[in-house]
């Protein structure tokens, strides 16, 4: 052997050398998880990843890999593990480990990632504290009037589209644009108390930018290198483009809200008493900005203290306050800037809206598929309904009357009042059951948020509660008394900056937790029985634990109040099948074939 291959010789060894080194808490990790089984599974799991990496991104590569190897897989990628987990016992230790808290790099490729959603650590803890009263109980029924109101309007809007259509086919994308306009007017009316009107029009097309931030963001999370502009400009200028121009529209969009309702706040204040604490917030607000605006946001308050007759921010501690008035107060105390103020709303906005119009349409598939259901659900709304006092009916109406002269309520609607025009409160929900059934049997088969990534921020030790059924199918008598679920421990030691992929679309399909109905809408699977004898995390559309939806609530009213005014007004048909359904897995979860599917809508009145 010549002197310059000895030389290369020793330069690959000592690579491989360092390369394992570097990786040898991954080695360890891969043999304590399954012992020589995992350390071989490793080339093959890279062999496969190859193979299903194009065109898929690496999470749908993984995933396709499951089906080969037991769960959790672990892939060693770099100097960091994989791993994919899809069953409830470590979803559980995962999801309520205070190590594992944080989001990933792939993370941040979502457009608006300098919220709550995105922060870590102690940023995330102080925040989250900050935020959950905007959530409470009490504010989410201050709320309900709105529902009701943007719910009437979107039937009402409905309701248009089918007299400009004789054959009464709605295309998918139509209703989807219909709902999504509503859902971001609730949305803006209450967290941000403007009202923009977007269920009638949104003539500058917010609605549809935001479904395209979307699209763009789970791109930049599948592909973190475009997460660089250099490259992603390089790599495909015309989406570079498209997202630079999306981007600068619902920062106006954000900014012109925020700054809007700062003025308000600024103008309603009047007394003196509280000159010092504007002065706080003007200093706030000056540091550390860098977004278009924000000067004049500041200046605008510094220019109204230099006039006597200027009004003064007034702080109401004791009043519950809303999303915006809670940032508006925290950055009074010196806690947030404007700029981090446009962040947290732009985040807020786009999570709350993107979510709730995609689960609602996916209700709406699901009973349109399955019309038994929707006949049985909406006899339940009747029945509800018309069973609402006269008293009610008569102080809605009034309620109504008040609203009309605001703003959002016609007329004719107050006049005509029948029974599914009433405002929908607490007490009717709570007697809907069957609507309970429907909605999580929808967020269970088709979820809006399939997947869930974290990182480890240190090496630790998740104990593993697992409850595995005997057998892998079971039966659903004996999943009814829960008693062939038995309870293993098991430890698992995860080094730090694992990334943890939690699959929750396949968990809630598989039927190992839900019995030979799995991959079918079959409300059932809500019914008190099968809730006992399943992992209490083998359905988490909301997320789980310490990091758990701050919106799961107010969500589930939205929904349940927009589906009330839908299905007690209109009957939902289509050709498409559940069986054929592909998904594009991205940040929510969209159908592949949306373009192809119409909703054949008819009118169903009041019997
Ligand atoms: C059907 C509708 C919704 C679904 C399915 C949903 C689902 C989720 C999930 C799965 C997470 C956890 C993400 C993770 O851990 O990576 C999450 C977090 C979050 N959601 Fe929702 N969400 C919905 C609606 C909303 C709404 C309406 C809001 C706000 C009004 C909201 C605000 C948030 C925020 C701020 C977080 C981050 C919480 C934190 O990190 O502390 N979500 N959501």
């Amino acid at each position: 052997m010549s002197m310059l291959t000895n030389h290369i010789l020793t330069v690959c060894a000592l690579l491989c050398l360092f390369i394992f080194y570097a990786q040898r808490k991954c080695w360890l990790f891969v043999w304590q998880l399954k012992g020589w089984r995992g350390v071989i599974e490793q080339p093959i799991l890279w062999l496969l990843l190859v193979v299903n990496l194009e065109p898929n991104d690496i999470m749908v590569a993984v995933k396709r890999c499951r089906k080969y190897f037991k769960s959790p897989v672990a892939v060693i990628v770099g100097t960091r593990i994989l791993l994919y987990v899809d069953d409830p016992g470590t979803m559980e230790a995962v999801l309520t480990a205070p190590e594992c808290l944080n989001k990933t790099f792939l993370q941040n490729g979502f457009f608006a990632n300098k919220g709550l959603l995105h922060a870590k650590d102690e940023k995330w803890k102080i925040r989250r504290k900050q935020l959950n009263p905007t959530f409470s109980h009490q504010t989410l029924l201050s709320f309900f009037n709105t529902f009701n109101a943007v719910g009437q309007e979107m039937q009402q809007q409905l309701s248009e589209m089918l007299l400009q259509t004789e054959t009464h086919r709605i295309s998918f994308e139509a209703l989807e644009d219909l709902i999504s306009r509503a859902v971001l007017e609730v949305s803006c009316l209450t967290t941000m108390d403007t009202s923009t009107h977007f269920t009638r029009s949104d003539t500058e097309g917010i609605t549809r930018t935001y479904r395209t931030l979307m699209e763009i963001s789970a791109l930049r999370t599948i592909k973190p290198w475009l997460q660089i502009d250099i490259i992603f400009r390089w790599l495909n200028e015309k989406i570079y483009e498209k997202s630079r121009r999306c981007n600068k529209l619902v920062e106006k969009f954000v900014t012109d809200m925020v700054q809007r309702k700062l003025d308000e706040w600024y103008a309603k204040s009047q007394t003196s008493s509280t000159r010092e604490t504007k002065i706080n917030i003007v200093k706030v607000l000056k540091k550390n900005d860098s977004i278009d605006g924000i000067d004049n946001a500041a200046d605008a308050l510094t220019d109204g203290m230099n006039s006597s007759s200027a009004p003064l921010v007034s702080v109401d501690v004791e009043h519950k306050r809303i999303f915006i008035d809670q940032l508006f107060h925290l950055a009074e105390m010196g806690e947030l800037t404007f700029a981090e103020i446009i962040n947290e709303t732009q985040s807020m906005v786009m999570v709350s809206f993107e979510t709730i119009s995609t689960s609602i349409m996916n209700v709406l598939l699901c009973l349109a598929i399955n019309r038994e259901y929707q006949n049985e659900l909406r006899n339940e709304i009747r029945q509800v309904l018309s069973k609402v006092s006269a008293q009610q009916r008569q102080q809605q109406q009034q309620q109504q009357k008040h609203q009309q002269r605001t703003k959002h309520i016609n007329p004719a609607d107050v006049d005509n009042a029948d029974d599914f025009h009433l405002s929908v409160v607490m007490e009717n929900l709570q007697q809907m059951p069957y609507l309970d059934m429907i909605i999580n049997e929808s967020l269970r088969l088709l979820t809006t948020v399939p997947m869930n990534i974290r990182n480890v921020s240190k090496d630790i030790q998740l104990h593993i509660i697992e409850q595995k059924q005997q057998q892998r199918k079971p039966d659903i008598d004996k999943l009814r008394d829960g008693q062939d679920v038995i309870k293993g421990k098991r430890i698992l030691w995860i080094p730090k900056n694992t990334l943890i992929a939690m699959d929750t679309f396949s968990m809630q399909r598989d039927q190992s937790n839900w019995g030979p109905y799995a991959q079918r809408f079959y409300p059932k699977h809500f019914s008190k029985d099968y809730q006992h004898a399943r992992h209490t995390f083998a359905y988490i559309p909301f997320s789980k634990g310490l990091r758990t939806c701050i919106g799961s609530r107010y969500s589930i009213y939205v929904l349940k109040i927009f589906l009330i005014k839908l299905i007690s007004r209109f009957d939902f048909d289509t050709s498409a099948c559940l069986d054929n359904l592909e998904f594009v897995e991205g940040i929510s979860l969209k159908l592949r074939q949306a373009k192809n599917i119409e909703f054949h809508v008819q009118p169903c009145m009041q019997q």
